[in-house]
């Protein structure tokens, strides 16, 4: 059982957050860098509230809740206009509490969902109905114990039909070992928080490497330029991050995202101020039209393509 869990409780069910599980800022800054009219906040999570959406028995931490309504109020604070909501693995496969927050949304949120590979074909209607455009793999073994291969690549035959892509989330030492299956999953699959490359080793790091290849590879590749919180060595603000990130965008300018990563799942160092976060975006996209691309086109042409029609 994981820690926090309530004994007897359904499924898991209600809970106490872990006892050192950090919550995410109680009142970021409002960011000096105004982004662009438009734009989409592409990494971010809802959870629960555990009393409505329980939290899965499979999952590895249990979190404050972090409420759709506090990510829209987020969401504004930080003058962005959308969110790609991305299933959060304290969720497991159910991803009512995303959808629910998508439908709250007024049609400014679209989701990334986790699916098992015995979903129905009606299932996957509704999620696409509900919003949902991708699925995320995770290969993280601190989030999901072990990541089904077999099970991943009959997902993906599922979702085919939809016209969905993938999201991959892996640390990048483990890319030399995952690239073959990684390359061999069908269309569009976008790398999560940059491949998490090793700060240490500066941006020569030999993981960062092999991410740049596999984006080199083919323009199937997109990636995230998110969680400096996570990457650096440093801290805040995150000088380390900035050139592994603004190296992504500068090479791949219609293939880079951006998210919040709010409520910052896990994090133990620190809580990263949200708005500092937004401040970075300059550093790394140093001119209006890599501003764009990050933050409006290329999310849009991914999660609302029927808008830019
Ligand atoms: O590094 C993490 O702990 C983390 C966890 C989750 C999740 O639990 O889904 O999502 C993320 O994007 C990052």
């Amino acid at each position: 059982m994981p820690q926090g869990a309530t004994q007897g409780s359904p499924g898991g069910g209600i809970t106490q957050p872990d006892a050192d599980y950090m919550p995410f800022h109680p009142a970021p800054s409002r960011p000096g860098f105004v982004p662009p009219p438009g734009a989409v906040d592409a990494h971010c999570h809802v959870f629960g509230p555990a009393a409505v959406f329980p939290f899965a028995s499979t999952r590895k931490y249990t979190p404050v809740d972090a409420t759709a309504g506090q990510l829209f109020a987020l969401r504004d604070h930080l003058g962005f206009s959308r969110n790609v909501i991305v299933q959060a693995t304290c969720h497991g496969s159910d991803n009512s509490a995303m959808l629910d927050a998508i439908a709250r949304s007024g049609g400014r949120a679209r989701g990334v969902a986790v699916v098992d590979a015995e979903i129905s074909d009606g299932e996957l209607a509704t999620l696409h109905a509900g919003g949902v455009r991708g699925v995320r793999f995770n290969f993280l073994k601190r989030l999901v114990g072990n990541a089904p291969k077999d099970r991943y690549v009959r997902v993906a035959e599922r979702i085919a039909a939809l016209g969905w892509h993938i999201v991959v989330y892996f640390e990048s030492a483990e890319l030399e070992d995952l690239a073959p299956f990684i390359t061999a999953l069908p269309g569009t699959i976008v790398i999560d928080h940059m491949g998490r490359p090793e700060l240490a080793n500066g941006p020569d790091d030999p993981g960062f490497a092999r991410v740049r290849t596999l984006m080199d590879t083919s323009e199937r590749f997109w990636i995230k330029v998110s969680c400096p919180e996570r990457l650096t060595v440093a801290g805040p603000p995150y000088d380390d991050v900035v050139p592994f990130a603004r190296l992504l965008v500068a090479d791949y300018p219609d293939r880079v995202l951006w998210g919040t990563d709010w409520p910052h799942p896990n994090m133990t160092s620190h809580m990263p101020d949200d708005g500092a976060l937004v401040d970075m975006i300059p550093r790394i996209a140093p001119d209006t039209d890599a501003q764009y691309r990050l933050l409006v086109d290329n999310p849009m042409r991914l999660y609302w393509p029927e808008e830019r029609a």
